[in-house]
Order: C-alpha cells, then sequence, then structure tokens
C-alpha cells in the first residue's frame, strides 16, 4: 500500500471537522476560540536522514519538520512531544543534548513523549508532535481560488542537492549540506502570510507534488512556470540550469518552504513583507479553473515529470528506501 492508499483508508472515519480531512499539513481544533494546531512527522533512518548525519543535526531536522507544518498553517508554537528509538549511549545522549538546544533555539518547551528500544538493526525511527496556536486562523490548502497567483518563500532544490552531495553524487558544497540537515521552518513568514493567503502549505516532498496537492484540495489547477522558481546561487553553481536542472529542483522535496495561493489583489503588500522579513518570496505560477497541474518553461508547454516529488511506499524486496 502507497501513503496515498492508506491515508484514504482512515480519511472514511477522521470525520471530526478539525482533522480537515486528513488533507492538510495539521489539525486544527478550535477549543474556547482559540485555535490550536496539531501536527506529528516521523523521520527514519535512510528514509529522512543519513546513518552518518550527526545526531544533533538530526534532533534539528525532527523539530524543524514539525514545526515546518505549524508554519504552514501560520501557526505560533507552544509545545512538542518526542517520541524516541533508543540506540547507543553515546549517540542517545548527544540526540538529547541537540534536542534540548533545538527547543531552545525555538523557545519551546517539551512537554512530553514516549520512549521504546528497539533491534539493534532496525532503522532509527522519530516521531514529534508539534502543538500550535494560530492567532488569525489556520490557512488550509483547500482554498486557493481561480485567479489566484502562487508563490514560494526561499529557494527550492537546495536540500535535495545536498542530499546529492553526501552520497558523493555531487563536488561539496556546505551551504547546499546545510540545507538539508539543518531546515529553517519558515515560522515568522508564516504567521505574517496567514491573513494575506487564501491556501498555504509547506514543501516537504516537492514543490510540485505538492502544489498539484493544494490543487486538487482546491479543486483548481495549477500552472507553474519552471524558469520562475527561484534557485539559490549555490544551487546554480552546483548543477547547472538545463530544463532537466530545474526539473529536478522542482520534484526533489525537503524544501521546507511556504508555498501559497493570494489574491493578485495581494501582490504589493506580499512584496512588502519579503522586504520586512528579508526573505524572498517569488511568483511561480496561478491558479485556473479545471484540475491537475500545467508546467510551463517560460512561455512554453512543458510535460510532466514521470515523477513529480516523493511517496512514501515500501519495496518489496531489500532494504527500506523509499522511491521517489
Ligand atoms: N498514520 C496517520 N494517521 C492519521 N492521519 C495521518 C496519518 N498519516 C498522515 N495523516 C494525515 O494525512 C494528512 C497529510 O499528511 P502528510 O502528507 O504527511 O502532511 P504533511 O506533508 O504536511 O506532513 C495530514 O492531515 C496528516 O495528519
Ligand atoms: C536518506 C534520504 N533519502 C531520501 C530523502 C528524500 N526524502 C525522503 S522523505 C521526503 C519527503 C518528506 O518526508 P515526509 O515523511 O513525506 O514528510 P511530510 O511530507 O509528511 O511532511 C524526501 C524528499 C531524504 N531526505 N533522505
Ligand atoms: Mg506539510
Ligand atoms: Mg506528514
Ligand atoms: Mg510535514
Amino acid at each position: 500500500m502507497t501513503e496515498f492508499d492508506f491515508i484514504a483508508t482512515l480519511r472514511g472515519f477522521a470525520t471530526d471537522p478539525a482533522a480537515r480531512g486528513l488533507a492538510d499539513d495539521a489539525a486544527v481544533l478550535n477549543i474556547g476560540g482559540t485555535n490550536i494546531v496539531l501536527t506529528h512527522d516521523m523521520i527514519v533512518e535512510n528514509v529522512h536522514f543519513l546513518p552518518a548525519d550527526p545526531p544533533g543535526d538530526i534532533a534539528w531536522k525532527l523539530l524543524a519538520v514539525n514545526l515546518s507544518d505549524l508554519a504552514a498553517k501560520g501557526a505560533r508554537p507552544i509545545g512538542a512531544l518526542l517520541g524516541y528509538s533508543l540506540g547507543d549511549d553515546q549517540w542517545d545522549r548527544a540526540f538529547a543534548e541537540g534536542m534540548g538546544e533545538a527547543l531552545a533555539a525555538f523557545a519551546i518547551p517539551l512537554l512530553g513523549g514516549d520512549t521504546v528500544a528497539t533491534a539493534a538493526d532496525s532503522p532509527r525511527t522519530l516521531g514529534l508532535t508539534a502543538i500550535g496556536q494560530a492567532l488569525d486562523g489556520a490557512p488550509s490548502r483547500a482554498d486557493a481560488r481561480d485567479g489566484d497567483h502562487l508563490w514560494v518563500t526561499g529557494s527550492i532544490g537546495d536540500a535535495g542537492a545536498g542530499l546529492k552531495i553526501l552520497r558523493g553524487e555531487l563536488a561539496f558544497s556546505q551551504a547546499l549540506v546545510d540545507r538539508y540537515r539543518n531546515p529553517r521552518p519558515r515560522l515568522e513568514a508564516g504567521q505574517a502570510l496567514a491573513p494575506l493567503v487564501s491556501a498555504m502549505m509547506d514543501v516537504s516532498d516537492g514543490l510540485l507534488i505538492d502544489a498539484q496537492r493544494m490543487a486538487a484540495a482546491s479543486r483548481v489547477a495549477a500552472r507553474i512556470d519552471l524558469s520562475a522558481i527561484p534557485r539559490s546561487d549555490d544551487l546554480l553553481q552546483a548543477c547547472g540550469d538545463s530544463r532537466d536542472d530545474r526539473i529536478a529542483a522542482a520534484c526533489a522535496g525537503d524544501d521546507y518552504e511556504l508555498l501559497f495561493a493570494a489574491d493578485p489583489g495581494r501582490a504589493t503588500a506580499l512584496l512588502d513583507l519579503s522586504d520586512r522579513l528579508c526573505l524572498a518570496i517569488s511568483r511561480i505560477g496561478e491558479m485556473t479553473a479545471g484540475s491537475g497541474l500545467i508546467l510551463t518553461d517560460g512561455a512554453e508547454e512543458v510535460p510532466l515529470p514521470d515523477r513529480l516529488g516523493w511517496e512514501h511506499v515500501r519495496p518489496r524486496h531489500g532494504d527500506l528506501r523509499t522511491a521517489s
């Protein structure tokens, strides 16, 4: 079964409105007029991180990927619960220290969690629940409208290139490796953007697959111009600027940027916000009537690649690495 199929089977009984049809980045529970935002992401050795990654960086990534889902709902983090499987003593100690530092960096209290021990040869499997509060409502993935502009924060494809570097497939760049090991959740931007957008999500599986999900949830089509997708100078230097390079960046995932749709009338306010936050915000396309994803490279329409991004699926044979 794929990740998509499994979530679809759960959807039948996840009928509470707070679950948002299991089709959003997080649940949004209204308690006494306050929007409490809840999200849980797991990370697994050889799936989300490499065995040689420093334990402190893995702790950072576990917290950061969850905070990224809070950011996508415009939420301010208020606490975290950690799910941990014990490894060797030295690693566990380094992870705990790193988690302490990561929590302190974001000023988030650890509220609890759970700890288990597994067989020594099983891959490290970690989970974290992040809890937040959304002050101005919590934009969903499902409310983009025909005519909205589609925007993305920061730059796309850096982390995917960082992973290639760590696999020995690209020349070394510290900046790209950092984007893979130390994602920066766009918390401040998420809170500032929330009142200006019609729909928002974070980009974890890949810009194209995530944009397609936003379009599907909103019952519109997304048109994306490959040439408008923001790529860093580090990435351009490492990978080049061919159409295939552009597609690779757009499908790589692990970006933890914010993808959002907004009425064209919001453009000036969005660009002002970009200046205030010193964070690039790039217009990459628009939402139109219809369904699915339309890809262009400048004026030219381009066929969709076979895979738009990451989806978890268990391989029939061999190790537990997933395919993208
Ligand atoms: N095992 C599960 N049990 C319940 N809900 C799940 C499970 N796996 C995923 N979901 C829900 O499915 C939706 C999509 O999940 P996911 O694609 O992982 O979101 P994201 O990419 O933002 O982390 C979310 O509402 C999430 O809470
Ligand atoms: C060792 C390794 N191989 C491959 C990847 C690429 N990768 C693995 S999972 C994933 C998508 C994001 O993870 P997921 O569990 O789907 O997070 P969510 O979308 O639920 O937030 C990507 C791009 C990676 N990060 N590390
Ligand atoms: Mg998300
Ligand atoms: Mg998830
Ligand atoms: Mg996530």
